[in-house]
């Protein structure tokens, strides 16, 4: 199979984002990380730069065993020592010059005209030559040069020693089937291609990096440029994990292979995400927290069936330990039952329809719902005191101007009751309303009320002990709303006073003493 190199430019283009500087010591990190990871080359940075530029390109040089390490320099010499004197520390060490060549960079940026640049271009890669037998040449901003001019500079500096010829799209112009026409045009015009290796170095700018960096090497390039994350000038560069992961998943349209270790991935992007602090979306490909999640009912079913239905590539392979199933209100049974099981819950059919039923209000208030949520809801199914009275709805009105009430309307059996009271505060006027339809005389003996999951939409669980004739009855309620957790709270256990003082007393009493919910 045709072997792609893997060019990795994040410690130089990636570092060109704006706020991704790295320091001598994460740069060196990052160094060894790539190395693991098994990038053909690594691009350390640009040595005349800056004098830390130029120690960390030098550092890598000298740490680096297994990756070719270079340095960008202009096409000039004094960049060139400068980058040669930071590289040649490396096992394999790498000049890589650039000029641009279009029309617009050429007219306006260098005031140079073209027969000026291809001599320029060509002197410089003979220049280099001199120090390092592996000379990489850039020709800068080549999607918008003249094809037949792009093919004169490459031809000239390939005999001039240049080793590998490097096609970027620099301001991420080009397209796909442009790019495919590019490549070709260049394979089939500069005679001398064949000495060369056919790099290319897409921008992102039209979201088109990785898609360009692949019509590329479907035309022929052998090399591919991008950076961890696609970090890089302005959108960014074509990533490394989505080239390599579209080459590795898509083998069949590609037929190539690279010499990266795709476990390595995501412990690379992690890394460059630490580094930089650069976060990336949720949704992005391979290395996005989404990339293996799933929330919906049919794709965790098929996924529960056969990973295969909804993923194209499994977690292992990019570095991940398991895919994620998220609970959500766009679940279903299949998933909460796994979820139920996995956690250690045994509940008979019914319970589940129960559980499932809850859950489903809950999920339709909270964005996920966590372990903790499913754990709390399969608590409560698993308490089985008949609901003598059951919460249908309440209103609060409180502030600290007002005095509390609380409109709270429960049923039992077909009948429904409301009453209104006042009192210290909206869970006390509501308690005081539910004392009156219930009419029995007990006093509340404790309170407690603690958030069992995390964030502004977290639910909270209310327990609740009411003290009747010497005895004690637990109740508890679960609800993103406090009032809501307290009132059913306080229902659960007079539900349970209820029940024991019914012919069952002994066997409830059990329940109510025996177990904290
Ligand atoms: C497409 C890319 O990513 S290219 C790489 C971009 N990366 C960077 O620029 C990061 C590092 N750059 C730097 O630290 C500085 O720009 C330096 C040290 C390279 C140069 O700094 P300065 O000498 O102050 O020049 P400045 O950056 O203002 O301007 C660039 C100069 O280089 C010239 N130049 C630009 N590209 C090249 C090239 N490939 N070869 C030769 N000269 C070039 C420009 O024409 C301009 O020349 P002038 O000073 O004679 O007008
Ligand atoms: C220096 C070159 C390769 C570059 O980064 C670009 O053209 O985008
Ligand atoms: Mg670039």
């Amino acid at each position: 199979m045709r072997q792609i190199k893997v060019f990795d430019t994040t410690l130089r283009d990636g570092e060109q984002s704006p706020g991704c500087s790295m320091n001598l010591e994460e740069k060196i990190k990052v160094a060894l990380q790539l190395e693991k990871l098994g990038v053909d080359v690594m691009e350390a940075g640009f040595a005349i730069a800056s004098p830390g530029d130029f120690e960390a390109v030098k550092k890598v040089a000298e740490t680096i065993k297994n990756s070719t390490v270079a340095s960008l320099s202009r096409a000039l010499t004094k960049d060139i020592d400068r980058a040669w004197e930071a590289v040649k520390y490396a096992v394999s060490p790498r000049i890589h010059t650039f000029l641009a060549t279009s029309d617009i960079h050429m007219q306006y940026k260098l005031k140079k005209t073209p027969e000026q640049v291809l001599e320029q271009a060509t002197e410089m890669v003979k220049y280099a030559k001199k120090f390092c037998s592996d000379i990489e040449f850039s020709a800068e901003d080549a999607s918008r040069s003249d094809k037949d001019f792009l093919c004169r500079v490459f031809e000239s500096v390939i005999n001039a020693g240049a080793t590998v010829i490097n096609i970027p799209d620099t301001v991420g112009y080009t397209t796909p089937d442009e790019f495919y026409d590019i490549i070709s045009y260049i394979k089939n015009n500069v005679s001398n291609i064949h000495k060369a290796d056919i790099s290319v170095h897409c921008h992102n700018d039209l979201g088109l990096g990785v898609a360009n960096s692949l019509a590329a090497i479907r035309a022929g390039a052998s090399q591919v440029e991008c950076t961890i994350n696609g970090i890089g000038e302005r959108a960014g560069n074509a990533a490394l994990e989505e080239v390599v992961m579209a080459l590795a998943t898509r083998k069949d349209i590609y037929g190539v292979e690279t010499g990266i270790n795709t476990t390595e991935i995501y412990p690379t992007s992690r890394l460059i995400t630490s580094v930089t602090g650069s976060l990336i979306q949720a949704n992005k490909a391979i290395v996005g927290a989404n990339a293996f999640a799933h929330e919906s009912g049919i794709h965790q079913h098929g996924v529960l069936a056969n990973k295969s239905t909804y993923e194209i590539m499994t977690p292992e392979s990019v570095g991940l330990t398991e895919n994620k199933m998220v609970l959500g209100k766009h679940s279903g049974r299949h998933a909460f039952e796994d979820r139920l099981n996995h956690l250690g819950y045994n509940l008979t059919k019914e319970e589940i329809e129960e559980a499932f039923q809850a859950f489903k209000v809950l999920a339709d208030k909270k964005k996920t719902v966590t372990d903790r949520d499913i754990e709390a809801l399969a608590g409560q199914k698993q308490v089985h005191t008949p609901e003598i009275y059951t919460f249908e709805r309440f209103v609060t009105n409180s502030g600290n101007t007002i005095t509390a009430t609380a409109n709270v309307k429960i049923s039992r059996d077909e009948a429904v009751f409301e009453e209104v009271s006042t009192g210290d505060g909206p869970i006390d006027a509501a308690f005081k309303a539910i004392d009156k339809i219930v009419g029995i005389d007990f006093s509340l003996e404790d309170y407690k009320i603690q958030a069992v999951t995390e964030g502004k939409d977290a639910q909270g669980a209310v327990v609740i002990k009411l003290l009747k004739d010497g005895k004690i009855y637990k109740g508890s309620g679960l609800s993103t709303d406090i009032i809501e957790a307290s009132i059913k709270g306080y229902i659960n256990a007079i539900n349970k006073m209820l029940y024991a003082s019914s012919k069952q007393e002994k066997e409830a009493t059990e329940d109510v003493e025996g177990r904290d919910i």
